[in-house]
This record gives C-alpha cells, sequence and structure tokens, in this order.
C-alpha cells in the first residue's frame, strides 16, 4: 500500500482516482506546522501541495520514503528541486492545467485595474455614489507588452487581440513563425518599455527573471504604464514599483503574486492605484479539479506502471518515442550493469557513443540508463534515473556522450566504454528487430549475445581446442551451456569466448579455468533478475 499526503488545499474530486485506487492511502493534513510535518513525514511515499507548503531539504532529510513530490500546479519554487534530485525523489507537476485560469485571472486584474473596480466597489458597498472618482482607461486600441510568451502568455495574448489590443511578446524562446500564428509582434524587452500602455509578465521566477522589472525598467517605460503580475512575485521589484506607483510613472498595478507570501507589503498593499488578490490565478473549481486530477493519475502511473509524463528533475519523453527507445533503455541498463563488472573497478571516466538513428534523438534518458546501471553496482537501490548524473558528479566521474552521425554497420548502435587509469572496458550493442537487445562488441572483439542472468567471459589464445577444454571443465562442475560466442580479431592471435550460463557459478570452477593454459583472463558476469529479458 502507497501512502500520500496532501498538505495544501487540493481538489477532493481530482484527488478520487486515489481516495478509489485499492493501492493508495491518502492522507489531507493541512496547517500543519513544519516541525509537525517533518514528524510524520518519513510515513509517506507520495506528497501532494500547491504553492504553500515548502518543501525544504530539512523536511526532505526526514522523508525516508518520499519517492514523487506532486505539485498539484505549475510553479515548483516551494520545493527544494535540486536536494530532491539528490535523494532521487520525482518531482511532477501539471502544467497547462491551470493555464486558462491564471489567463482568465490575468483578464480580469487588467480589466479591474483599467476602470478601477475594486476601488469602486469598495467606495460603493460603503454606501457612496461617487460616479467622478472612478473614470477608467480603455483596452481597446492600447498596446499590450507581455514578457514571457509560453502557455498563460499566448492564452493572454489571443485574449487581449479580442479586446482590440495589439501585442508585443517577449520570449527567448519566441520564434517569428509562433509570433505569427499569435497574430502578435515579437519586441526585446526595451521596445515594450518605449511602447506598451500595459505590461504583464508571465515567466517563471528564475535568476534571470528576479527583479527584472525594476527601477532601471520602470524609468524606460511610458508614463502612466500599468503593470500586471499574476506569474511570480519577484519577477517585478515591489519596493521600485511602489515609488513608480508614487511618481505616477506607473498608473496602475494589478498584483496576484508576492515577494513574500502570505503578502506583507503595506504600502503596495494599500497603494490606491494597486489592485491586488491573494495568489488566486489558478484557484477556479475548473483548474483545481484538473491540477489534482493530473498529479494523482501521474502518482499512480508511476508507482504501477513507473511510467513518468510530467518530472522536473527528469527528460521528458513523449509517450510515442518513449516506446521506440524501451528496448534500447533496457538494453542501456544491461550493458550499463555488465561493463563496470568488466572493468572491475569504479570508473574516474565514462565515454557513451551513439550511432545511427539514435544519434539523432533524445537520448538523456538512455544515458541515464547506462548511468543508473553502471552507479548500482556500488551505490545499490539509492541511484535511480532521476539521481543518476548527479550521484556521477559527485563521485567526480567524467561523462562524454558522443552522437556520431555514422552507422557502425546497425541502423542503432550503441557502445560504452568505462575507463579507469590505463584500464578499460567497453560493450557495444543493438537491437535487432524481431530478434531484440545484443550485445554485438566486448572490448575489442565482435560477438553476438543474447544478455541472459549468467554470463561467462573468457580471454584466451586463439589456439585450437580451448572451446573443448572450457566446455569440459564446465561439464564437470555441472554446468550447463546455454550458447557460446567466440570473438578474435586475427587468428591465432587474442580472443574472447562469451557463453551464457544455466546457473550462477562458484569460485571453484574460476580456479579450474584460470589453470589452464592459453588462458588469460575469466570474468563471471551478472544481470539481476529484474534485467534480464524473458525468453520464449
Ligand atoms: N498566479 C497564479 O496562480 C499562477 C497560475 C499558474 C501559473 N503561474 C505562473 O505563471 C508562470 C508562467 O506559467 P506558464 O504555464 O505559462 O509557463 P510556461 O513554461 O509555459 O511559460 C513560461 C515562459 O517564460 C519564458 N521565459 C523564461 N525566462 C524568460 C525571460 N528571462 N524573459 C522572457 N521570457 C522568459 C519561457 O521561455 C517560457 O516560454 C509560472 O511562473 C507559473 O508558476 C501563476
Ligand atoms: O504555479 C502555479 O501553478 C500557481 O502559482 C498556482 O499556485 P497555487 O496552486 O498555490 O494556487
Amino acid at each position: 500500500m502507497y501512502k500520500v499526503l496532501v498538505t495544501d488545499a487540493i481538489s477532493d474530486s481530482g484527488l478520487k482516482v486515489l481516495y478509489d485506487h485499492p493501492n493508495f492511502t491518502v492522507d489531507k493534513k493541512s496547517n500543519l506546522s513544519p516541525a509537525e510535518l517533518k514528524e510524520i513525514m518519513k510515513d509517506y511515499d507520495a506528497l501532494i501541495v500547491r504553492s504553500q507548503t515548502q518543501v525544504t531539504e530539512d523536511l526532505l532529510d526526514a522523508a525516508d520514503r518520499l519517492r514523487v513530490i506532486a505539485r498539484a500546479g505549475v510553479g515548483v519554487d516551494n520545493i527544494d528541486v535540486a536536494t530532491a534530485t539528490k535523494k532521487g525523489i520525482i518531482v511532477i507537476n501539471a502544467p497547462g492545467a491551470n493555464t486558462i485560469a491564471a489567463a482568465e485571472h490575468t483578464m480580469a486584474m487588467m480589466l479591474s485595474m483599467a476602470r478601477k473596480i475594486p476601488q469602486a466597489h469598495m467606495s460603493t458597498s460603503a454606501g457612496n455614489w461617487d460616479r467622478n472618482a472612478f473614470k477608467g482607461v480603455e483596452l481597446y486600441e492600447k498596446t499590450l507588452g507581455i514578457i514571457g510568451m509560453g502557455k498563460i502568455g499566448a492564452e493572454v495574448s489571443k485574449r487581449a487581440k479580442k479586446f482590440g489590443m495589439s501585442i508585443l511578446g517577449f520570449d527567448p524562446y519566441l520564434t517569428e513563425e509562433r509570433a505569427n500564428q499569435l497574430g502578435i509582434t515579437k519586441a526585446s524587452l526595451d521596445e515594450i518599455a518605449e511602447q506598451a500602455d500595459f505590461i504583464t509578465v508571465h515567466t517563471p521566477l528564475t535568476k534571470d527573471t528576479k527583479g527584472l522589472i525594476n527601477d532601471e525598467y520602470l524609468a524606460k517605460t511610458k508614463k502612466g504604464v500599468r503593470i500586471v503580475n499574476c506569474a511570480r512575485g519577484g519577477i517585478i521589484d515591489e519596493a521600485a514599483l511602489v515609488r513608480a506607483l508614487n511618481s505616477g510613472q506607473v498608473a496602475g498595478a494589478a498584483i496576484d503574486v508576492f515577494e513574500t507570501e502570505p503578502a506583507s507589503n503595506m504600502e503596495l498593499l494599500t497603494h490606491p492605484n494597486a489592485v491586488v488578490t491573494p495568489h488566486l490565478g489558478a484557484s477556479t473549481v475548473e483548474a483545481q479539479e484538473k491540477v489534482a486530477q493530473e498529479v494523482s493519475q501521474e502518482i499512480i502511473n508511476i508507482f504501477e506502471t513507473d511510467s513518468i509524463r510530467h518530472a522536473i528533475n527528469m527528460p521528458q519523453v513523449s509517450g510515442e518515442a518513449q516506446k521506440k527507445l524501451q528496448p534500447y533503455i533496457d538494453l542501456g541498463e544491461q550493458i550499463g550493469i555488465l561493463s563496470i563488472q568488466l572493468l572491475k573497478h569504479a570508473p574516474d571516466k565514462i565515454e557513451i557513443n551513439f550511432y545511427g538513428e539514435l544519434a539523432k534523438q533524445d537520448t538523456d534518458l538512455l544515458s541515464r540508463t547506462m548511468i543508473k546501471g553502471i552507479l548500482s553496482h556500488h551505490l545499490s537501490d539509492s541511484v535511480n534515473m532521476v539521481n543518476a548524473l548527479h550521484l556521477l558528479n559527485d563521485q567526480g566521474v567524467a561523462l562524454n556522450v558522443v552522437k556520431n552521425p555514422t552507422s557502425k554497420g546497425f541502423a542503432n548502435y550503441m557502445e560504452l566504454t568505462l575507463f579507469k587509469g590505463d584500464e578499460q572496458a567497453s560493450i557495444g550493442a543493438t537491437v535487432l528487430n524481431g530478434y531484440g537487445g545484443r550485445i554485438v562488441k566486448m572490448n575489442e572483439y565482435r560477438v553476438d549475445v543474447r544478455p541472459e542472468q549468467y554470463l561467462l567471459y573468457i580471454e584466451h589464445h586463439d589456439v585450437p581446442g580451448m572451446i573443448g577444454r572450457v566446455g569440459s571443465i564446465l561439464g564437470s562442475h555441472e554446468i550447463n551451456i546455454g550458447t557460446m560466442q567466440v570473438g578474435r580479431a586475427v587468428a591465432g592471435g587474442e580472443a574472447i569466448m562469451v557463453l551464457t550460463l544455466d546457473k550462477k557459478v562458484d569460485e571453484s570452477v574460476a580456479k579450474d579455468l584460470v589453470a589452464m593454459d592459453g588462458l588469460r583472463a575469466v570474468q563471471f558476469l551478472e544481470l539481476p533478475t529484474a534485467n534480464v529479458p524473458v525468453y520464449h
């Protein structure tokens, strides 16, 4: 039974798939202090949060069984993703599930600010009837600058266009083609400052976007510009914004998110030209149901089928691409596990070469699988796909991934080489259509080996009688040989034998083999049962 802890206000109807699932129990506990949360954290396999719960390093230190942190929303700035990654905890979110809610809130805030609706409401509901104090401005034929043209920025642009606004968009990833498709003009930050009557930000909070709208930027804007932030507190420097509101440089501000939350900057919160809401961008019935549903289903998929769609700390691969890569992913882990046994030491350098069609694909997942296979030899279960690269870096092992345009004789081919000082071990592998994964090279020798649980690798001189003598020694120990492959560079030179065996062999077998004339090295290799394909 997997235990899921929910610590923020998450929609119950969205959590229904988890409540209904026989393998999951859900505990909802809100308003816990950090100490109380830390106390119970060790009991849970998954944690679902919104932006309120602070998932800190201290909390994660107590999260012994935690495998998944799910953000029922988009921004993960309340989660220490680096520590989660180090600990191999998958962080997922629900990108897109609250896009419409945030875009609609942005429009609502922009209109409220333009028409001073909150101020007029307060005055009217207090018994006043003041028809002169609240004269607003129209959006029609005004220029809107959108900083951050991702999912929400794009939806805001579509809605603002319907209001008759001209849109200037800035985003490092915005292409002319996408701008044309949205019917907006691609612009620089300075062009937005010079031309926009309204500016709205829709970026995450990063080191680049922190304080993006500051005194210097506001000084470049049109006098009387109106500013909206429904993205993240801190993108706009609040002190600078208050100064610009006071001077009239900024005529209005509509702010949903704050540098610290709950917000406490009273100068901003009570400014007569500011419209403020308590981080309500995603707070619609529909969005809350959708974010909860998406992360609940993803948690089930991760625990039940090992499939991940929206991980923050894992490469994103589409279902179709993952299906195509899967045989290579399985084979990649196998050659990782075998190569470290072949090298016999922890490596100081790893090189991965991809050839053919594979070289044109996103192979990050594949590289991680190999690294996981290698590191699991010494680090066991503490290594997974999430923390594999991080742990490798921690161990000071250099990684070089090379994508080669050539084919090496197979439509797809991958070669993994581990180095330790002057020593190296290398395994080349491919997937043969209809036949599955094959090891086609071990060190410098060509072979054709189907990976199985028990393998015997022998280096020997290529002289007559070697195969028979190895066979009879194994026979005398009652070890059945499944397959045998011989690889050599030149006749009569150095060669290898790779055998698949029906059972594990002990040291006495190795001793008898090593005593044979002409035999240079013997190495038993083993794949854990979980990594062994089932052959029919
Ligand atoms: N107020 C709320 O309740 C609420 C609700 C949902 C999302 N959000 C926030 O809104 C933001 C945007 O969400 P989204 O779903 O559109 O994300 P998204 O990833 O689809 O888009 C973000 C865009 O910002 C761009 N960007 C990054 N750095 C930039 C920079 N320096 N200058 C310009 N553009 C830059 C990215 O290229 C990307 O296109 C996030 O921070 C999210 O957390 C807030
Ligand atoms: O990043 C988000 O998804 C929004 O900021 C919403 O945050 P919330 O789930 O805490 O409302």
